[in-house]
């Protein structure tokens, strides 16, 4: 039983694609590879054990990397660019950013983070191990701010709003805590032409641990012009 696994069981909603999509060899291995970075940050491991696992760690390398990708193209991108239908999930938004560093199971540095779509909002969950602290135990300021960024992006996404983040709001309410399942909610407000206002909320046990505001501005197209 994997550190990851353990997170995902502790998530309080069911897991929405756990019944019908069988994890792929590509989402394991970064899964694993993200229990390596919470073994990294939090174990005190002696010399002895850090120089053994430097080892390992090489020489996976070193079958890694003659497979790299490098420049334009899907490694450059976090959205599903190289699945027919970019991978579109309503019961999985994540699945149409495998590549995400906020929430894609194809990129080791995520944290577990589930989002569905219900109706025109977005809902999810996620759950924060210690890699990604700040204040003594709670999940670093930053690393909310790029969640909400990513959950107001998908609400836009799923109503056709998609836009690129000109600003966003986070208020802090209270100490958003780790190893605790967060609810995660978002929805589209008003649209002004190119401008979608956007916004959601971070939940534990019902009540607002953060918020955010966003303004995402659609790109100009043919039709804007004339
Ligand atoms: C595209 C745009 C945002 C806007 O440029 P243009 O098209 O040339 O815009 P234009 O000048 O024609 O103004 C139109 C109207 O909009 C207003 N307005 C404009 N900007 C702002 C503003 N910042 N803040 C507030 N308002 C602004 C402006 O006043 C005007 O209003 P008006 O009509 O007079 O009332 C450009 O600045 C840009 O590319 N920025 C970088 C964006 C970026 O890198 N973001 C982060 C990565 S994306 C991400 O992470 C999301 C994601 C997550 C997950 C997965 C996928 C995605």
């Amino acid at each position: 039983m994997t550190i990851f696994r353990e997170y995902s069981k502790a998530m309080s909603t069911p897991k929405k694609d756990e019944s019908d999509k069988p994890e792929t060899l590509v989402e394991a291995v970064n899964r694993e590879a993200g229990e390596l970075i919470h073994l990294l940050r939090c174990s005190d491991a002696p010399d002895e054990a850090l120089a053994e696992a430097t080892a390992h760690m090489q020489a996976a390398m070193e079958v890694l990397a003659p497979h790299l990708q490098q420049g334009e193209g899907w490694s450059t991108v976090s959205i599903a660019s190289d699945t027919p239908g970019l991978g579109w999930r309503e019961d999985d938004l994540t699945a149409c950013m495998p590549y995400s560093p906020i929430s894609g199971k194809r990129n080791p540095i995520s944290p577990p983070i589930r989002m569905w779509r219900d109706g025109d909002e977005v809902r999810g969950e996620a759950l924060f191990s210690p890699t990604y602290a700040g204040p003594p135990n709670s999940v670093h300021g930053g690393i909310i701010a790029a969640v909400f960024d990513e959950l107001l992006s998908m609400a836009n996404v799923i109503t056709g709003a998609a836009g690129f983040t000109g600003t966003l709001s986070i208020r802090y309410h209270k100490h958003t805590p780790l190893d605790r399942p967060i609810e995660l909610w978002a929805v589209c407000d008003n649209n002004d032409g190119r401008k979608q206002f956007t916004r959601g909320e971070m939940r534990v046990d019902g009540e607002v641990t953060a918020s955010a505001e966003g303004l995402f501005i659609r790109p100009r197209s043919k039709s804007d012009e004339s």
